[in-house]
């Protein structure tokens, strides 16, 4: 956890929509003015497509359980070495994963493929993560403790298969069979890695359909915010500034469905996660800039203030 240095992580699984809110955060921070240190889960997978699928082969005829969720795949000591990193400096290195061709193309690389380690940008405020670890705790690695605002993006499974299955087969080329087998074979991780995260997080963000969603292979589209609930869990209310009977009256159609739970109508998503993290950050910032005067008083002795 830092002051001086705040990590702020959104961590989901695949297809949950952790990317999607991160531009939230991006509109939160520029009205804000905060200038974020911005790192993207994927990079800190441990191969690149090709390889990765020599691995996956090679995992398959050994019958060994091999995925994207778990550690055999990802660098996690190098994820929680950046947050560390930057919490204690302000400073870190990170990549990115170039998933289509239009993402790569703009490196001049192929799809499938890292960008090379470099520094993160100096003088930033803040350093945001999305992905699908930053609330990771194992026997080896525990990247849940650098982080000083965690939050999880959590659609209700069927959902979340059906966020997958569109945008991996509408903007990253696979198959829909494809997609049901990579979803088949993650599954032990997924339960290991991915869901237990969700017992750390400060608040989790869970996107709920009032439409048939039982069939998700089948399901020709993916369900309109309209078409959907969200119920946002608080772990603890009293740690943020949080004032349920003001966002009751701010959102219309919300109701409180236990005491650190809210539910908002799905159009009003984007709405209530303003009214929620913007305070949220503004306390962040403003217990930044305290440990930031009060690390200046201790450089500077009295006779030279
Ligand atoms: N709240 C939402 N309402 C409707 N569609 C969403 C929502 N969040 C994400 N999606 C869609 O779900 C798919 C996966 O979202 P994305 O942000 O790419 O997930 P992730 O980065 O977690 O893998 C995308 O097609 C995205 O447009
Ligand atoms: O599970 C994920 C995480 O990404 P996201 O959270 O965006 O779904 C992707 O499948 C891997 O990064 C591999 O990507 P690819 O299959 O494109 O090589």
């Amino acid at each position: 956890m830092s002051k001086l240095h705040p990590v702020i992580a959104v961590t989901g699984s695949s297809g949950a929509g952790t990317s999607t809110a991160r531009l939230a955060f991006e509109h939160m921070f520029t009205r804000m003015n905060l200038r974020a240190a911005i790192v993207e889960g994927d990079s800190f997978h441990a191969y690149d497509r090709e390889t990765m699928a020599q691995q996956l082969h090679r995992a398959s005829v050994r019958g060994e359980r091999f995925s994207h969720f778990g550690p055999s795949a990802n660098l996690f000591d190098k994820l929680e070495e950046l947050f560390r990193s930057y919490g204690a400096s302000g400073h870190g290195e990170s990549r990115r994963y170039l998933h289509t061709d239009a993402e790569a193309c703009a490196f001049g690389q192929k799809a499938g493929t890292f960008t090379p380690w470099t520094p993160l940008p100096t003088d930033t405020d803040l350093l945001l993560y999305e992905g699908l670890h930053g609330g990771l705790v194992t026997d080896r690695v525990n990247v849940a403790q650098h982080v000083d605002l965690l939050i999880g993006l959590v659609p209700t499974i069927n959902l979340e298969w059906i966020q997958k299955i569109h945008r991996d087969t509408n903007e990253r080329g696979y198959s829909p069979e494809r997609v049901k087998e990579t979803i088949l074979r993650r599954m032990h991780d997924y339960v290991h890695y991915m869901v237990p995260q969700f017992s750390q997080t400060d608040i989790n963000f869970q996107r709920v359909p009032t439409v048939d969603t039982s069939n998700p292979f089948i399901a020709r589209d993916i369900p309109t915010q309209d078409e959907s609930f969200v119920v946002i869990r608080f772990k603890n209310p009293r740690k943020w500034p949080v004032h349920f009977p003001e966002m009751l009256a701010m959102v219309q159609g919300s109701f409180m469905s236990r005491r650190n739970t809210i539910v908002v109508p799905g159009g009003k998503m984007g709405m209530a996660m303003e009214i929620i993290l913007m305070p949220i950050l503004e306390q962040i910032m403003r217990t930044r800039d305290n440990a930031r005067r009060r690390s200046r008083k201790k450089i500077s002795p009295p006779e030279t203030r």
